[in-house]
């Protein structure tokens, strides 16, 4: 079903590198909970785009593939495959996903890939351009066992890591890409073994935003470019580097947005002189700002600390907070906010969880019983990463574009939380 709504979330000619959650219309979003209740996402598709032209005319050279991590609801995905990208994908699921959405170029990021992965993906090549990126030795072993001679590339731990949080900085995480002093055989290994491998592969981590971390990025490429040469010495000649993701955007009203320009210039000077094929995997700098999460107040306890406000979206729909104490603004959506006194909050969610909180010591319009807040950049890593823990339902997720509104996804059931399970 799709659905007028007054006006579509400002698209201007401009294609401004950020989009606040102040930007977003109030009322459409009012609307859209009213048809569709809440906790709801809403993915606006026209934002999508323009994020991937800004990206597009940044790398005018690259090759980029959507990190599908950061949203695979298919809608998304033909939204992005029709702008051209290619797709990355960390999973055989993302990979049938990507190319159901009509990717025709896939680059699979295989970590630690369990075998019923591996054999189909194999089997998926046959029909479609995939290349592999390997992380291991043992799994050259292991696509050789299953006859592939397919394009490779080599994941290299580059040991440089950044991003938002600890727990996202896999590049120093020994989880991640062959140990530098080991890319060498490796890639003399796949060689051997027939595989077409096209370059090496490194990602430092998600969410790499301030200035600081653009030496993060020159960091990883220069060591990347380093391997390059050494694999050189060997005689195996490669001519492609895929520098991964994590190009950041601004949660916080204080930060400011990353400057694509600047950071292509900095990866095509650590390149240096050499004119490698160059590859980017960005996830959440196209979908994060394109998508905010509507939830509506069930209860207001005002405690000494603080206002405790309830709200129908919990860890189980946004987990970032929860998992990695991110920050996502929070806004009022009611008409008279303007009205109201400030006063200071802490939201949290329906699920038995201390950690169950989508932010704390915030500043709103005095909450009530039924009003609407949206948590903004929800694009990525949002619906993405819900669960049914306290066989919570997942939401629904709607779709705009073009000015208009569709169902992308159906909030899910109370009887779709058991349908996997056998009769009694
Ligand atoms: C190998 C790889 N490529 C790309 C990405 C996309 O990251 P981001 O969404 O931060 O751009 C990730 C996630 O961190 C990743 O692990
Ligand atoms: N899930 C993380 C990003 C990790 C990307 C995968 N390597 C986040 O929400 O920030």
């Amino acid at each position: 079903m799709t659905t007028e709504v007054a006006s579509a979330p400002s698209v201007t000619a401009a294609n401004p590198p950020v989009r606040r959650l102040a930007d977003w219309p109030a009322a459409d979003l009012r609307d859209l909970a009213a048809e569709h209740g809440t906790p709801l996402y809403v993915l606006d598709h026209d934002r999508i785009r323009e994020n991937g032209a800004r990206l597009r005319q940044a790398f005018s050279d690259a090759e980029i593939s959507y990190a599908v991590k950061a949203n695979a609801i298919g809608s998304v995905l033909e939204t992005i495959a029709d702008t051209g990208l290619g797709a990355e994908c960390a999973s055989a699921g993302e990979v049938v996903r990507a190319l159901d959405a009509g990717f025709d170029r896939v680059r699979y990021t295989a970590v630690n890939p369990p075998g019923r992965d591996l054999d189909r993906v194999v089997g998926l090549a046959a029909d479609h351009d995939i290349a592999i990126t390997v992380g291991a030795s043992d799994t050259l072993d292991r696509l050789a066992e299953r006859g592939w001679a397919g394009e490779l590339f080599v994941r290299v731990n580059p040991g440089v890591g950044a991003g938002h949080h600890e727990k996202v900085r896999t590049g120093t995480d020994p989880k991640f890409g062959v140990p530098g002093e080991r890319v060498a055989a490796v890639v003399s290994k796949a060689t051997e073994r027939g595989f077409d491998v096209r370059g090496l592969h490194a990602h430092a981590g998600s969410g790499i935003l301030d200035t600081d971390d653009l030496d993060a990025h020159r960091a990883l490429v220069a060591r990347v470019v380093e391997l390059v040469d050494e694999v050189a010495g060997t005689d195996v000649a490669l001519d492609a580097v895929n520098v991964g993701g994590g190009f950041g955007v601004p949660y916080r009203e204080t930060e400011s947005p990353l400057d694509l320009a600047t950071l292509a210039a900095a990866i095509h000077e650590a390149l240096g002189d050499r004119d490698p094929a160059l590859g980017i995997e960005p996830g959440r700098y196209l979908v994060a700002d394109a998508g905010v999460l509507v939830t509506r107040v069930n209860t207001v306890k005002p405690t000494p600390e603080t206002t405790v406000v309830g709200v129908d979206a919990g860890m189980t729909d946004l987990l970032r907070p929860a998992l990695y104490d991110a920050h996502h603004a929070i806004r009022s959506l009611v008409s008279d906010a303007d009205e109201r006194e400030t006063v200071s909050t802490t939201v949290v969610g329906p699920v038995c969880e201390s950690a169950d909180a989508l932010a704390r010591d915030r500043e709103l319009p005095a909450p009530a019983r039924d009003d609407l807040l949206a948590v903004g950049n929800a694009g990525a890593y949002g619906y993405e990463m819900a669960s049914t823990y306290n066989s919570r339902p997942r939401p629904a997720v709607i779709a705009l574009d073009d000015g208009e509104s569709r169902v992308s996804a159906r909030r899910e059931t109370i009887d779709d939380l058991t349908r996997l399970e056998a009769d009694r």
